[in-house]
Formats: C-alpha cells, sequence, structure tokens
C-alpha cells in the first residue's frame, strides 16, 4: 500500500518568516546526581528538520523541555535567533502527545490561544483550513477523534506563524494510519511554512522519513547522526531509507 494513498490536500499556510536557528553550546542538566545530558552541543539551522531519537530515558524529552525554555540547563547556553529562549515569545512552539486543548472553549477559540491577542479570525481560520478542519470551529474538543484533537494542537501551534516548531512525541497516541496522515500534515506544513522543526520520536521510521538530519542521544550526548539528503523522491520502505534506519538503529542499541 502506497503512503501516497493517505495524502492530505495540498495546505494552505501562508509562509512565515524564516525558520529560527537553534545554538545549544556545552549544555548539561542534572537531576540531583543524575547527570541527563553532559556537555551537549548542537546547531540547528534555519528551516531543518531534526529529529532526536535514543533509548527510553536517554534525555530526549529533558532536552527538548530546555531547548524550549520549559526547563534550565544546570550549564551551558541555548539561543533562538540568537537570544534566550524564554524570550523567543510566539517565535517558538512546543507540541506535545496529548493535544492540551481547553475542554469548556470551541475548536476555534483553541486555536486563538495560539495567538498573542487572541483575535485574528482571519488567521484562525487560515489554520483550521492549513489542518482540514474548517468545518470544526464551532465544535468542542469532546465531539472530535484524537486525530482531529491533535490536528488542532497543530492549527494552534501554527497559528502564530512560528519559526520553531518542536514535537514531543506528538503521535505517539495515534494509531497508525492516522499516523501516518499526520506525519504527511507536519511533513507539507513544514514544506510550506518554512519553520525549523525538532521531533522527539521512538519511531526510528517516522524520524527517517520526515527528517533532514536525525540525532541519537545516548547517555546524555550525541553518539550518532546522520543527515538525509533525499535527490529524488525516495518513498518509504526503499531501500535507501531502511538502509538508514537500520544505521541509526544500531547506534541507539549500542549506545
Ligand atoms: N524533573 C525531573 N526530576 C528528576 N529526574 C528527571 C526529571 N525529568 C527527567 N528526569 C530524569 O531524566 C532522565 C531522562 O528523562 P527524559 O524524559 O528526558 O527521557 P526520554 O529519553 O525522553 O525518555 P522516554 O523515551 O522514555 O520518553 C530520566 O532518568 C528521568 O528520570
Amino acid at each position: 500500500m502506497q503512503i501516497a494513498d493517505y495524502a492530505i490536500p495540498e495546505a494552505q499556510v501562508a509562509r512565515t518568516a524564516p525558520g529560527a536557528r537553534v545554538e545549544v553550546r556545552n549544555l548539561s542538566r542534572r537531576f540531583d546526581d543524575n547527570r541527563v545530558i553532559s556537555d551537549l552541543n548542537l546547531t540547528v539551522r534555519p528551516g531543518e528538520f531534526v529529529s532526536i531519537v535514543g533509548k527510553s530515558g536517554c534525555g530526549k524529552s529533558t532536552l527538548l523541555r530546555l531547548i524550549s525554555g520549559l526547563d534550565q540547563p544546570s550549564a551551558g547556553q541555548i539561543t533562538v535567533d540568537g537570544q534566550p529562549a524564554e524570550q523567543a515569545g510566539d517565535r517558538l512552539r512546543i507540541m506535545f502527545q496529548e493535544p492540551r486543548l481547553l475542554p469548556w472553549a470551541s475548536v476555534s477559540d483553541n486555536v486563538a490561544v495560539g495567538l498573542r491577542n487572541g483575535r485574528d479570525k482571519a488567521a484562525v481560520a487560515q489554520a483550521l483550513r492549513a489542518v482540514e478542519l474548517s468545518d470544526r470551529g464551532s465544535f468542542w474538543p469532546a465531539q472530535l477523534s484524537g486525530g482531529q484533537r491533535q490536528r488542532v494542537a497543530l492549527a494552534r501551534a501554527l497559528v502564530s506563524h512560528p519559526g520553531l516548531l518542536m514535537f514531543d512525541e506528538p503521535l505517539g497516541a495515534l494509531d497508525a494510519l492516522t499516523r501516518l496522515t499526520m506525519q504527511n500534515l507536519i511533513q507539507q506544513m513544514h514544506q510550506q511554512a518554512g519553520f525549523t522543526a525538532i521531533l522527539v520520536t521512538h519511531d526510528v521510521a517516522e524520524a527517517v522519513a520526515l527528517s533532514d538530519r536525525v540525532i541519537v542521544l545516548g547517555q546524555g550526548r550525541i553518539i550518532h547522526e546522520a543527515q538525509i539528503v533525499r535527490v529524488a523522491p525516495v518513498g518509504r520502505g526503499s531501500p535507501e531509507l531502511a538502509a538508514i534506519e537500520a544505521e541509526i538503529l544500531d547506534a541507539i542499541f549500542q549506545g
């Protein structure tokens, strides 16, 4: 079965300001005597799609929380477009495994939460169109499927046209087919809107399908990097991508 069978029609997202540049320098994070991130360095170029994979508990979510400014390093610096993440404001958005919608607010009002003034109805309508939920604006979150709720969360993240969009296992709770549909949607949004993306995932195939670069984390450091250069369109399951997946899995298990 071809993945293209589930492709979503051309989405409509206004092209944003260029993607943000992320610089991580000599980053460490300890929890008491548990050193989770250890002198880590990473640069993510504007518009690049980087995935972070690694064994459970290796520090993927901790790294994402640090980059997003939700947690503070024990040592080192992180900048987003040259500024501390806390000052990035609506240039930076993060999506989690749970959509985290307000149950008492309509779909449109949930998307508007992503806007600074919350009143730009045209921007909300455009974000809902982009995720193919124009006809669900007046629904309550409880009236949506799990995949639709994640699409609302994506619209809320996109509505402010962020320069950096971070994903912490955003598709982990979805069934396989919805997961593939969402992967296509995220890929399409990334190509059209031009934001920088950092994805934490357990799914190496997902990382390879979506990313320009996959980083393997082990014992608080980057232990492997795979650059994925698509000179011609190669489909999922192609020998080229399967070989990269195998290389990444080896690195994870050896780490
Ligand atoms: N607030 C915290 N206090 C103490 N320890 C923490 C805290 N947050 C994370 N840790 C520890 O940091 C380590 C890495 O956790 P993290 O959630 O970053 O791993 P992960 O790679 O995302 O794991 P998984 O793939 O299972 O989601 C774990 O040992 C965890 O117990």
